[in-house]
């Protein structure tokens, strides 16, 4: 793959806190696809993501974002990127125009730009209805949708996710899955760390199984049934089976 054809590249990536979070990782994601992480709980799939966004920094290991050096360049690599975290943060004191008005300023953008994508986004989340409602008396799932649609007002290239669906009524997540997928026929690549197997079954171009830390399995949902020997087997008994042999025996 020549280096313009990855959005992401991450070499020996490593955090320790008490103990090794992220070992030696090395995890590669193609321009333009839909890349689904999984693993267990605590396997370390947020504390990748939040080091490949620039919100921790490794203690050993590359991150290149479109071949931009992520740890030599931040800023530059955070122009590129949408974090999209689990637990988003947004000013409860701003109607959800004013949220991305505000953000789109930090950004730099245009508001002849920003004002229209502005509202498209907040429309394609079901959020019509609530543009001049101040954030504060919104729903967690409300809020979700305002802190994505914050996180792609900047038009950003490489979308990352952390566990986007959680809390979502199946309306909101419909929207939420619409746009991910339109961003990436448009051309944006996203990486999105979900529990929901048969979401990344559905949307994923590929998957990484991620336990203790490292990447134990790749692929397309084929690819990994291939791999493991099983060809008619769910994606969740294969989850099972590369991340806790013993519990897929018993
Ligand atoms: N700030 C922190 N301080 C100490 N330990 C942490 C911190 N953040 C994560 N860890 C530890 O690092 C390991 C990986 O956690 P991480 O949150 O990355 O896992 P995860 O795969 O995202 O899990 P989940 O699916 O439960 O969200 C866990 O053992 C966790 O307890």
């Amino acid at each position: 793959m020549k280096p313009q054809d990855s959005a992401l590249e991450v070499r020996g990536l490593t955090k320790r806190f008490d103990r090794l979070a992220v070992d030696a990782l090395d995890l590669t994601v193609r321009s333009g696809e839909f890349y689904a992480l999984v693993g267990p709980n605590g396997a370390g799939k947020t504390t990748t993501l939040r080091m490949v966004a620039g919100l921790s920094r490794p203690d050993a290991g590359s991150v290149a974002v479109f071949g931009i050096d992520a740890l030599e360049n931040p800023v530059a690599a955070k122009q590129v990127v949408a974090w999209v975290s689990d637990e988003p943060m947004i000013y409860d004191k701003l109607t959800p125009l004013e949220y991305l008005e505000f953000v789109a300023g930090l950004w730099g953008v245009d508001p002849a730009v920003s004002e229209p994508s502005a509202h498209r986004l907040l429309g394609s989340l079901g959020l019509e209805p609530h543009l001049t409602e101040r954030c504060e008396g919104f729903s967690k799932g409300m809020r979700q949708k305002v802190a994505l649609a914050g996180a792609l007002v900047h038009d950003p290239r490489l979308i990352i996710l952390d566990e986007p669906l959680t809390g979502l009524d199946a309306v909101s997540a419909r929207h939420v899955k619409g746009l991910l997928g339109d961003r990436v026929r448009a051309g944006c690549t996203v990486i999105m760390t979900t529990h929901i197997l048969e979401v990344a079954e559905r949307m994923a171009d590929r998957i990484g199984v991620i336990a203790a830390g490292r990447l134990v399995a790749e692929g397309t949902l084929a690819e990994l049934r291939q791999q493991n020997g099983h060809h008619d087997t769910s994606l969740e008994d294969l989850f099972i089976t590369l991340v806790n042999p013993e519990a897929a025996a018993a």
